[in-house]
């Protein structure tokens, strides 16, 4: 079953003791996971935690410095990045922004934006989608040339609940009809997509991991938000024994601070992975006191003039391989 985590199914991409190093400092270090098919994998993390780096490292967006990234031969990556390169003056529709960075057939286009409802706005232009439906759109862009690997980096931002649901729900539906591997980088630190397989928890380092706590089973969680909430997205909670000061710094149980909480120095005591119902005694969950809360960014991240970024809108087929720092 695509929807169970099968250790035999084949490894798509692996991090190994990943780092990476820019302008003097370790933006993540000692990064491991693995990506396989049929698999969806979570990155979260604080702001600046290195989730976004972690995946570009597992794309081969960004060489790493230190450790071994694999890739299976010829993998191809469909890549929703968090922000977008679009000069937001210029009329672009909906069918236009699909082949931006690359020819496409007209057929696989339309299949694609079929998949994700969106046909009927094809001629729409992109400034005036709304979040949910701007983010199908880049969605149907990614998946409209088949990829193995699908990475989406914050593909709920600018979307209300509901469409936060349905854009999960949509991201399912793709996993199952496609068995294509998911990397998923998310904006909340608790809240995580229900299908998920492993959670990574990153602050610079690999926090902690584990798989998700569904939420179904859960009354209380249900008569808040109902069945599909419950089917849809789970808790993912996470006890530390440090706390993720706003500035990026770490503050240990001893009260010493340091840059980054590394496993190995002595201040962990690292119950990580430790999964709650919601009914559950949880030992600590963070809050905005431990500045370990996701701040919930929810502007659209395109047009309306927000920031034009970094990112290019697409990721031509990567060429498999491996990297080695
Ligand atoms: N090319 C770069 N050169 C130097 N520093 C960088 C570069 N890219 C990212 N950083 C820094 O690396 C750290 C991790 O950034 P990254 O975007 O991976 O974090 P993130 O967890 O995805 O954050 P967010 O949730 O805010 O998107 C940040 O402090 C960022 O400023």
């Amino acid at each position: 079953m695509l929807n169970t985590l099968n250790h035999a199914a084949e490894p798509l991409v692996s991090l190994e003791s990943v780092g990476v190093h820019r302008n003097g400092r370790w933006l993540v270090r000692g990064v491991d996971f693995t990506v396989r098919r049929g698999e969806i994998v979570t990155l979260i993390g604080p702001n600046g935690s290195g989730k976004s780096t972690s995946a570009k490292a597992a794309i081969g967006v960004l060489k790493p410095d230190e450790g071994r990234v694999s890739r299976i031969p010829d993998l191809k990556v469909g890549y929703v990045p968090q922000k977008l390169a679009i000069d937001w003056t210029l009329p672009l529709t909906v069918r236009r922004l699909m082949t931006l960075t690359g020819p496409l057939a007209q057929r696989d286009v339309d299949a694609a934006l079929a998949a994700v409802g969106m046909s009927a706005l094809a001629g729409a232009e992109v400034q005036h989608l709304s979040g949910g439906e701007f983010q199908r759109a880049l969605l149907a862009r990614a998946i409209a040339r088949k990829p193995d690997l699908l990475v989406l980096d914050e593909p709920v931002q600018g979307v209300d609940f509901s469409g936060e649901l349905a854009l999960y729900d949509l991201i399912k539906q793709i996993r199952n009809a496609t068995g294509c591997g998911i990397l998923l980088i998310s904006h909340d630190l608790h809240v995580v997509m229900a299908e998920t397989d492993t959670v990574i928890c990153l602050n610079g380092h690999v926090c902690c991991r584990g798989t998700p706590q569904a939420v179904s089973q859960s009354p209380e969680y249900m008569r808040l938000f109902g069945a599909r909430a419950a089917q849809t997205i789970a808790l993912y909670s996470h006890h530390h024994d440090h706390t993720h000061l706003p500035d990026g710094r770490v503050q240990h149980a001893d009260g010493s601070i340091t840059d980054h909480c590394h496993a190995e120095d002595g201040h962990h005591d690292h119950r990580h992975g430790v999964l709650h119902g919601v009914g559950e005694e949880r030992p600590h969950v963070h809050g905005p006191d431990c500045g370990h809360l996701h701040q919930q960014e929810r502007g659209h991240g395109h047009g309306h003039g927000l920031p034009v970024a970094e990112e290019t809108t697409g990721l031509p087929n990567l060429k498999g391989g491996e990297d080695r720092a």
